[in-house]
């Protein structure tokens, strides 16, 4: 119950669409059932069961009751009747007044359901935009933690879960009970003593289908994990099915991708079979309720019962045939809205992760930067172990630190927790003497400046790549930073220069092409700091040249902070600092570590640097 409100919070102010819905619906209840009625006369005309004409008709006085409505009718009815002096009029009349009451309840079901598009498509959008929005601010570690595949199938299945059953659930809960109230208030009418019969099955099949729906429930997660799992495998073949086919692993991975849809394919099943079952069950149950209903309105209606004739015995089934429909709806819809409950829990669990990395209310500017950074003691786990160990480190203003170190020292590690993407667990780090905790996180970030080993880029033009984040940025500022990047030359070649859309993730360029689009963003974005993570792979002589001058460029004039596996980066560093196992083990310049002897001696005899 507390989900549920939690989503219908997401259709807030709901006076802007309850009320309007109610008196469309209502409009489409009553036109409906008005249309119906209309079987008694029809049917009388029609087998010749129409009395003659009272002598005087008079116009029945206003007043808002059902009696009122009837005798209007009986006047015009009559009236034509008189008029013309043949009962056709009459049929026309009836039939005149079935087109309109047709037409009225027609319109009034649409314009209900244009209200719960409206209600639906607002609440879906807000839904998924918080959703993104948390995407975009979760910190690091949620992700390290998550799978890809699990949250992009929280974003698409789940919300279209949401979509496909709990609005429709709730479209229905809030339209149907008035249909069979409205329906049974009209069966009292015509037979109280008929009616009485029915109520009887009503709860009897709600007992049956509530057991079914509770059973249901389980299995709605479980198939809903399962398909996050079959995205997880298909993200992860998509991204890399060069290491797929070159290790000749597709049918490995065939297999693995084939046991997971199975255990899908199952569950999925069965679950659908018990969901298909709610339906068959009540209809048979229904059925049973008629068939008695006939035997005794039958009857009734042979013995010449006074109360009932043949055309109102007809019309009450008609009339009960209509409930049917609503209740089968209700049934269905509390099956449906458990399933989207479990979906909307699933996006609820996701929306409600803390996000570690938190700005504090007391947070203070930090408009640029004077003088250092540094590590104070720091220590860092992800986990258990700790993979920082008392880190002390100064970095001052255009300083240029080179760090080193094997696979899994920490180097990046120590890259990551300057702009907060982890906090450390002790010690803390200080721009200009504060902590970094203390300061407003969009400033922090503003001055540092990441070019990653990986070229990441956005599926949206040259332009857009290159000033990411600022659409209405000068464009010379943009050819500028390219320039600098060695990037120009290239972009001017692209079919529609900076306005060439790069494909997903920059696809349709070349490596060193990504890189230097990366390294030209950050010229653009001009920070003072510099976190630089110097690609591995090996690109050929002339792309690395380009692309090496490109960064020297870039690291002008700026503090940077680079995790280095070229020597001749290396050798220009203000300081190099050997880490392992998440301490600093020796720091210095390049001659003096060599002369050390120690861990960088080992490194560079090793090869390790390019
Ligand atoms: N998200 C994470 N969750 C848990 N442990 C992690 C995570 N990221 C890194 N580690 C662990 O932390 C240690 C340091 O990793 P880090 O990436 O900082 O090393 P590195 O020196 O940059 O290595 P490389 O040169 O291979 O990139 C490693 O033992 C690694 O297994």
């Amino acid at each position: 119950m507390k989900t549920f409100k939690r989503l219908l919070g997401y259709a807030t102010p709901l006076h802007h669409y309850i009320p309007e819905y109610v008196i469309y619906t209502l409009v489409g209840i009553i036109f409906g059932m008005v249309n119906f009625a209309m079987l008694i006369p029809l049917l009388n005309v029609i087998f010749n069961q129409v009395g003659d004409s009272p002598q005087t008709l008079t116009q029945p006085a206003f007043s808002l009751t059902i009696t009122y409505f009837i005798d209007l009718f009986n006047y015009y009815f009559y009236y034509f009747i008189k008029a013309s002096g043949t009962k056709q009029s009459a049929l026309y009349f009836v039939c005149a007044v079935i087109g309109v009451c047709i037409t009225i309840a027609n319109l009034g079901r649409y314009m209900s359901t244009r209200v719960v598009t409206r209600m639906k498509m607002t609440m879906l959008a807000r839904l998924r935009s918080d959703i993104y929005r948390k995407f975009t601010t979760q910190s690091l570690k949620f992700y390290s933690e998550k799978q890809k595949g699990d949250l992009l199938s929280v974003m698409t299945n789940d919300v279209q879960e949401i979509e496909g059953n709990v609005v429709n659930a709730i479209q229905i809960l809030l339209r149907d009970p008035f249909i069979i109230i409205g329906y049974f208030a009209a069966l009292f009418y015509l037979s109280v003593k008929l009616t009485l019969f029915t109520i009887v099955f009503f709860p009897l099949s709600g007992f049956i289908i509530s057991y079914i729906s509770k059973k249901l429930k389980q299995k709605g997660w479980y198939s809903q994990e399962l398909l996050g799992k079959i995205l997880n495998v298909t993200e992860e073949t998509l991204g890399g099915i060069r290491i797929i086919q070159s290790f000749t692993a597709a049918r490995f991975m065939q297999g693995k991708f084939g046991e997971v849809n199975q255990r899908f394919v199952k569950v999925s099943k069965s679950m659908f079979n018990q969901r298909e079952l709610a339906s068959p069950v009540s209809e048979i149950l229904g059925v049973v309720v008629v068939i008695v209903l006939v035997i005794y309105g039958g009857t009734l209606v042979l013995n010449g019962s006074d109360l009932l004739t043949g055309a109102t015995f007809m019309t009450y089934l008609v009339f009960y045939s209509q409930i049917m429909q609503p209740a089968k709806n209700i049934s269905t819809a509390i099956t449906t809205m458990q399933r989207g409950m479990v979906a909307s829990e699933r996006i609820f669990n996701i929306l409600d992760a803390p996000v570690e990395i938190r700005e504090k209310a007391a947070a203070v500017a930090l408009t640029g930067f004077q003088d250092k950074i540094t590590y104070n003691h720091v220590s860092f786990r992800y986990e258990q172990q700790y993979v920082l160990k008392d880190i002390n480190l100064t970095i001052s203003k255009g300083q240029m630190i080179a760090l080193v170190g094997r696979s899994g020292a920490g180097k990046s590690t120590m890259a990551d927790i300057l702009p907060r993407f982890y906090d450390v667990n002790e010690g803390n780090i200080r721009i200009d003497g504060t902590d970094i905790r203390d300061v407003k996180l969009d400033d922090l970030r503003g001055l540092i400046g990441v070019v990653s080993q990986e070229a990441v880029l956005f599926n949206d033009t040259v332009f857009n790549n290159i000033a990411f984040g600022h659409p209405q940025a000068d464009r010379d500022a943009v050819i500028r930073a390219a320039k600098i990047a060695n990037a120009h030359e290239f972009i001017e070649q692209l079919e529609n220069g900076y306005d060439t859309p790069i494909g997903d993730r920059g696809l349709k360029l070349s490596g060193g092409q990504r890189q230097r689009l990366t390294i030209a963003r950050a010229i653009f974005k001009n920070p003072p700091i510099l976190i630089l993570d110097e690609a591995t792979s090996a690109l050929d002589t002339e792309s690395e040249k380009l692309v090496q001058a490109a960064l020297d460029k870039l690291m002008q004039h700026r503090t940077t902070i680079v995790i280095a596996h070229r020597l001749s980066t290396i050798q220009h560093a203000n300081e190099i600092i050997v880490m392992d196992q998440g301490e600093i083990k020796e720091r210095g310049t390049h001659d003096h570590l060599l002369a050390q002897q120690g861990i960088y001696h080992k490194l560079v005899e090793m090869q390790e640097f390019k």
